[in-house]
């Protein structure tokens, strides 16, 4: 009761009805008849609206988790093509790895833990990109127009750039964390006068709004 006392704790510090963590320590703490008082705070699923995209046209948000050499998940990809087919944005937020044992040391049970691991905007593109070339499906492709965005909130070290995927590819975001959006197939004119505040090529973001945008 105590740790769940101190998850429920540690989980008032972002926005505590927003994800399947905070549902479940809800459940759990109900159950153990615990009372609760919810404080609502800030999250990076409504923060995220200082990229300048209307939090109304975001669809269903979706976790990319890192790949590894024999697992290589993909079906965050339908997600995305959902959202895009409705004209919805998606954000992606990204794989944290902290407190993870290797298989070797899970097996002796030793508590020796691995560095800690934050996925970049940039490894978030290759992953997507690699999973588009084996779909093909077009749920996006390396000039689909995206958001990264490191370190939400923080006064001076907030980043937020918009381009193509492949723009973004060679942006360099600095330390975690980092977020990404899949701008959607549909974007209202007041959005794109937003983002062009993010974009560093404004010529190549103009044509990519006329060409896919039509505004
Ligand atoms: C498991 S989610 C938890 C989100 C948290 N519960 C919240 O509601 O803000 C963690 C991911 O959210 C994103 N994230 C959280 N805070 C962020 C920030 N300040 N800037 C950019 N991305 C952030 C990152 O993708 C990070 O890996």
């Amino acid at each position: 009761m105590i740790e769940l006392l101190i998850e429920i704790y540690k989980s008032l510090i972002n926005h505590m009805d927003s994800a399947t963590t905070h549902a479940d320590l809800i459940i759990r703490a109900k159950e153990l008849l615990i009372p609760i008082q919810t404080i609502h705070n800030a999250s990076i699923m409504n923060a995220v609206g200082a990229c300048g995209l209307q939090l109304y046209n975001f669809g269903q948000t979706i976790s990319i988790p890192f790949f590894t050499d024999n697992w290589r998940p993909d079906s965050f990809y339908d997600r995305i093509k959902e959202n895009r087919n409705l004209g919805l944005h998606t954000l992606c937020l990204l794989d944290i790895k902290v407190k993870e044992q290797s298989i070797e040391n899970l097996a002796r049970g030793r508590k020796i833990y691995e560095f800690p691991r934050y996925m970049t905007i940039n490894q978030a593109i290759m992953q997507l990109l690699e999973i588009e070339e084996n779909r093909k499906q077009n749920a996006y492709t390396s000039e689909t127009l995206a958001i990264g965005i490191a370190r939400l909130g923080s006064l001076t070290e907030q980043i937020i750039k918009a381009g193509t995927l492949n723009q973004l590819l060679s942006e360099d975001f600095g330390p975690p964390l980092h977020s990404l959006i899949i701008v959607g197939n549909r974007m209202h004119i007041l959005e794109a006068d937003y983002i062009k505040y993010f974009v560093a090529d404004k010529n190549k973001f103009d044509e990519i709004v006329k060409r896919d945008y039509k505004i």
